[in-house]
C-alpha cells in the first residue's frame, strides 16, 4: 500500500496527528441550515482526543448541550505526505477511507457563530468523532460516488452521495495542502449532506458507507 511503511493503517486513529474537517460541502445541507454555499472550502479542526472507535463506548453528549446533532461524513485517510500537492496527485497519496460522524453541539455552534468565535467547543469535545474501521483504498472503486447514510433508532435521517460534494476530494486535499502539510494517518472529514438533526440520551445511531460497511453507536449524557 502506498506510504504504508512502518504504519499500520488499520489503527490510524492512534497515530494520525491532524483531523481537518470541511464544512458546508453539500448544497442541500447549506440550504437546511440557511448558510450560503462557500466559494472556497470552509475548514476547521477536530482534536485527536475526539476520536471514538466503534465498540469502545458510547457517544457522550457534552455537559450543557441541549441540541446535539449527528452529521454523517466520508473520512479520507492520508497515506503519504501532502504538501503543495496538485489535484491530480491527491488520490495517489490517499491510504483509504472511513465512515465518520462529525457530532455537533448545535447550540454551542450557534452561540459561537453569533459571536464570531471558533467552533472548538461545538465540535471538539470528547467522542465528537465516532469512526468506523479503516477501509483500504483498493476496496473503494470510486470515492466520488459513495452512498453515506445515517439512521436514528432505525429511522432514516441522512441519505446522501459523495457525488453531491461542492468541492471534490482532490480539490479539498490539494487546497488544504497549500496551507498546511498533511501527514500519513491524518484524517480529512469531507462535510455532511442534508438531514442533520437532534439525538438524545438512549438513542442508537446506525450508519453506512455504500456496500462497504455499517457502524453503530449509542448515545448517553456525559455526567
Ligand atoms: C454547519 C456545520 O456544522 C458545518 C459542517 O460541519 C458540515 O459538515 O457541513
Ligand atoms: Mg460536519
Amino acid at each position: 500500500m502506498a506510504g504504508q511503511g512502518v504504519h499500520n493503517f488499520s489503527r490510524f486513529v492512534h497515530w494520525g496527528r491532524n483531523i481537518v474537517a470541511v464544512g458546508r460541502n453539500y448544497r442541500d445541507h447549506c440550504a437546511e441550515l440557511g448558510n450560503a454555499v462557500p466559494t472556497k472550502p470552509l475548514l476547521f479542526m477536530k482534536p485527536v482526543s475526539s476520536y471514538l472507535e466503534e465498540g469502545t463506548g458510547p457517544i457522550l453528549i457534552p455537559r450543557g448541550c441541549h441540541n446535539f446533532h449527528h452529521e454523517i461524513e466520508l473520512g479520507v485517510v492520508i497515506g503519504e505526505t501532502c504538501r503543495d500537492v496538485c489535484e491530480g496527485e491527491v488520490l495517489g497519496r490517499v491510504a483509504g477511507y472511513a465512515l465518520t460522524l462529525d457530532m455537533t453541539a448545535r447550540d454551542f455552534q450557534e452561540e459561537a457563530k453569533k459571536k464570531g468565535n471558533p467552533w472548538a467547543l461545538a465540535k471538539g469535545f470528547d467522542t465528537a468523532l465516532p469512526v468506523s474501521k479503516f477501509i483500504p483504498k483498493e476496496e473503494v472503486k470510486d470515492p466520488s460516488s459513495l452512498r453515506i447514510w445515517c439512521k436514528v433508532n432505525g429511522e432514516s435521517r441522512q441519505d446522501g452521495t459523495t457525488s453531491d460534494m461542492v468541492f471534490s476530494i482532490p480539490h479539498l486535499i490539494s487546497h488544504i495542502s497549500h496551507t498546511f502539510t498533511l501527514h500519513p494517518g491524518d484524517l480529512v472529514l469531507t462535510g455532511t449532506p442534508a438531514g442533520v438533526g437532534p439525538v438524545s440520551p438512549g438513542d442508537t445511531l446506525t450508519a453506512g458507507l455504500g456496500d462497504l460497511l455499517t457502524m453503530e453507536f449509542s448515545v448517553v449524557q456525559r455526567e
